[in-house]
Formats: C-alpha cells, structure tokens, sequence
C-alpha cells in the first residue's frame, strides 16, 4: 500500500492509502534483502593458545573466552521470513562447541612444527619443546591462533554446514573475539546493503 500526501485540507495534509502490496508501499523491488545480526552471549568457547609473532618471540600460553557473532543477507520470502534464525544459532552454538576447552595449536604456522608421538602432540618452537596431551589439543589449518585467523576459519565451517543450504543464504559475516571490544571479521558474498 503506498503512501501519498493527499490534498491539504484545513491547511493540514493527510496522508492517504492508495492500492498496492508491501513492495510498492515502500517503492523497494520484489524481492527484499533483509541483514539479520545475531550476538548471543552464549556463542562463546573458551580455548588456550599463543600468538607467534616472530620466529622466536611468542606469549606464553594463556586463554580466552572467545565470543562469536554473526550477520546474514538473505531474501525475505512472501509470507515475510527469510529464514528460521533459531537454526542458525544452533548450527553456530555446536561450531562453538567444536572448540570449547582446548587448546588451539596453527597447522600452518610458518615457525611452529608439530609431531605427534604415541598419544601426545609435541610443538617445537624456536629452542622450545612443548608437549600436550593429544585429547587437549586441536590443531587447526591457520597461520596463527588470532582472531583473523579464526574469523575465517569459523566462516568456512559454518558455510559447509549442511543446515545452511535451505537458508539461502546471499552473504554471511562472522565475527571472532579475543576479548571485548576487539574483533576480527570474515565475510562471504557481495558488498553489504548500503555500505
Ligand atoms: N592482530 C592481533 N593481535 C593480537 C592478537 C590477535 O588475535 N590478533 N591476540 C593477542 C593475544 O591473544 C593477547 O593475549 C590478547 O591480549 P589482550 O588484548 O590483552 O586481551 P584482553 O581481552 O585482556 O584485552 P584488554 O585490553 O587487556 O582487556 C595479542 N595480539
């Protein structure tokens, strides 16, 4: 139904309702994108790591409460819903689930080398040696355990969950901090609406 300004009457306009369905009464296309953001405090894992940042300086071992959020851009149907978000923040939820309480160890770090021997996984590093229990540790195909390292690698995981296909999905942003107030963003698909 649009909207336009009736004729004054009593020196005061009216808006009056003419003809038309929610696309036209708002002059958008057809087909409406919607961005839907979702931040749960309980999408979170906590997990032990280091930055490298050369090859020899490192931190020591410590850990985070990592937080994840997420943004989506997706068609809204005829009957006004694009898609049941409750899925997706389950399919976010057991993401974060997969690296809750471990210790997150970079496969393709440029000055780590990693071995696994007879139940453990040893990390050599500089004149280092670490050695952690192999049920402690997840080894992961990043450079670095760093927030713009996990950003991508949980977009990716989350884009080959099967629970996404249906959604169809136009873009996806996925958000990874270390604590709060910094994060790293990795996105999928076109420019953002309006940006
Ligand atoms: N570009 C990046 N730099 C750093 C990263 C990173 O992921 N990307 N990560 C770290 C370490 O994780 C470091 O332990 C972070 O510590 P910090 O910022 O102090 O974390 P806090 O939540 O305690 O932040 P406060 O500002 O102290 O509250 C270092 N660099």
């Amino acid at each position: 139904m649009a909207w336009r300004v009736g004729s004054s009457r009593g020196g005061r306009t009216h808006p009056r309702r003419t003809g038309g369905g929610h696309e036209r009464r708002f002059g958008l296309a057809e087909q409406t994108l919607t961005r839907i953001e979702i931040s749960k405090d309980y999408l979170n894992f906590s997990a032990g790591h280091f930055t490298i940042f050369s090859a020899t300086e490192r931190e020591n071992l410590h850990g985070h409460n990592f937080q994840v959020r997420c943004a989506v851009t997706a068609a809204v149907g005829p009957n006004g819903l694009a898609f049941d978000y409750v899925e997706l923040k389950q399919v976010l939820k057991a993401l974060c689930d997969t690296f809750d309480e471990q210790l997150l160890l970079p496969e393709l770090s440029p000055y780590l080398r990693l071995e696994r021997q007879q139940g453990q996984v040893v990390a050599l590093f500089a004149d280092e040696r670490m050695t952690f229990l192999e049920r402690d540790v997840l080894l992961l195909p990043i450079r670095n355990v760093t927030i713009e390292e996990l950003a991508p690698l949980l977009l990716e995981r989350l884009r080959d969950r099967p629970e996404l296909a249906d959604m169809r999905l136009q873009r996806i942003e996925l958000g990874v901090s270390s604590g709060s107030g910094q994060w790293a963003v990795a996105s999928s698909g076109p420019p953002q609406i309006g940006s």
